[in-house]
């Protein structure tokens, strides 16, 4: 983690990259009394209009629905219960859309609804049409505006937060960069209001924020906090996407590449879309414990799980289905796709592959999990 000068090489990158993804959130896109606010929401098109004019192409994630839909309800406060929340978004999400239009039209742009959910992003075919839908609209030089479906999302199948979605999204289009606009200019090494907390300009790895106080909320809209933009950060930098934090009034400089914000240096390199559902979509059915051995094969040696490593299954679940590995403190270390059922796997934890051929025959030789459906998640 580091401040100043040396910063801004890595993040002169952001205002020549061919593609962005740029997240903004309730907090920014309205006023105290909850009307939208329109002059924040002016700058941002500005920023992603002079970023057009580059020869980017920009896709906007942007909340403010059940922001925007709370003062025609005749509501004075973020409702609680999701059937309200949804019927805000509905009537919000019309009112968002109207606003960014028009604004874009100065431009010359046109701006694009896309609503999704988290199912879009779990099955194939759904996230295939996704992205062509999305790339197709980023070539004819339209600014495609995502949200979370609200109104038909349940508590269960909700991304949770924009952030979270944001970054699947960076990498639905195979962003080169995520740029997460907040009602903060930075993150900072504790909540801004603290004295002596210090903006930090770069983030190399998790080692540089896991000493960093991110507990406190900010405002009264905003959902995640700063804890949903750091795991949105993982999420896009552990796929190669280089990601930016800064708010509003920053945005321009941090976009020309300015040592503005917090850059986030990519760590890993693309993931299949199947890895990426694994990794943060999927609902695990149960969990593998393992041994210290088994815990280093997997993690360090990336082999696949065998079920002489296993120690305990917990849960039930069927062949194909996600569970999560964990070791024997019960921390989880990676999630896969199981290649046997529960009540199979209960009566050959421990056993060596040789064994369980010999007892039940070569089909019960197959690993417990295979590497190549297996993420790493420590
Ligand atoms: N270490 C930190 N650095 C910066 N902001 C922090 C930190 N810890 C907590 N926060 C809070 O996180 C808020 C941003 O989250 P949130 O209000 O959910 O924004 P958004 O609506 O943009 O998603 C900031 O306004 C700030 O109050
Ligand atoms: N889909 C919701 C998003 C809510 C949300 O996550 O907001 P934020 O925490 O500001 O990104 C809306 O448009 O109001």
């Amino acid at each position: 983690m580091s401040n100043g000068a040396e910063s801004s090489l890595d993040r002169t990158a952001l205002a020549s990259c061919g593609r962005l993804v740029i997240k903004v959130g309730s907090s920014s896109l309205t006023r105290e009394d909850g009307h939208l606010d329109v002059m924040h929401i002016a700058i941002l098109v500005d920023a992603i209009g002079a970023a057009r004019a580059r020869g980017q192409e920009v896709a906007l994630v942007s909340s403010g629905a059940i922001a925007a839909g709370l003062l025609p309800l005749g509501l004075t406060h973020r409702p609680y219960d999701l059937p309200t929340q949804q019927a805000a978004a509905a009537v919000g999400q019309g009112q968002l859309l109207e606003l960014y239009t028009a604004l874009f039209r100065r431009f010359g742009l046109s701006a694009a609804q896309v609503l999704l959910t988290t199912a879009d992003l779990e099955y194939q075919e759904r996230y295939h049409n996704a992205r062509a839908t999305m790339d197709r609209l980023l070539e004819l030089g339209v600014v495609p505006i995502v949200n979370e479906n609200d109104t038909v999302a349940t508590q269960e199948l909700r991304f949770g937060d924009n952030d979270r979605l944001a970054a699947l999204t960076s990498h639905l289009v195979h962003a080169d960069a995520l740029l997460l606009v907040s009602d903060v200019d930075a993150l900072y090494t504790a909540h801004p209001e603290t004295p002596g907390a210090r903006r930090i300009g770069v983030v190399r790895s998790a080692d540089d924020v896991a000493g960093i106080d991110i507990s406190r909320r900010g405002s009264e809209v905003g959902t995640g906090g700063m804890v949903t933009k750091l795991e949105a950060a993982r999420i896009a930098t552990g796929a190669g996407i280089a990601v930016g934090l800064t708010d509003l009034e920053h945005l321009p400089r941090l976009l020309t590449g300015e040592d503005v914000g917090t850059f986030f240096v990519p760590t890993g390199k693309r993931r299949p879309a199947r890895l990426l559902w694994l990794a943060h979509i999927s609902d695990p059915d149960g969990a593998l414990v393992l041994d210290a051995g088994a815990v280093r094969a997997v993690t360090e040696r990336k082999a696949s799980l065998l079920p002489a490593g296993i120690t305990a299954v917990r849960g039930s679940f069927d062949t194909g289905d996600p569970v999560d590995l964990v070791d024997e403190r019960g921390k989880v270390v990676a999630r896969g796709l199981v290649t046997y059922a529960s009540a199979d796997l209960k009566s050959m934890i421990g056993h060596h592959t040789w064994d369980l051929a010999a007892s039940y025959g070569e089909r019960f030789q197959r690993a417990a999990v295979h590497r190549d459906s297996l993420v790493v998640l420590r």
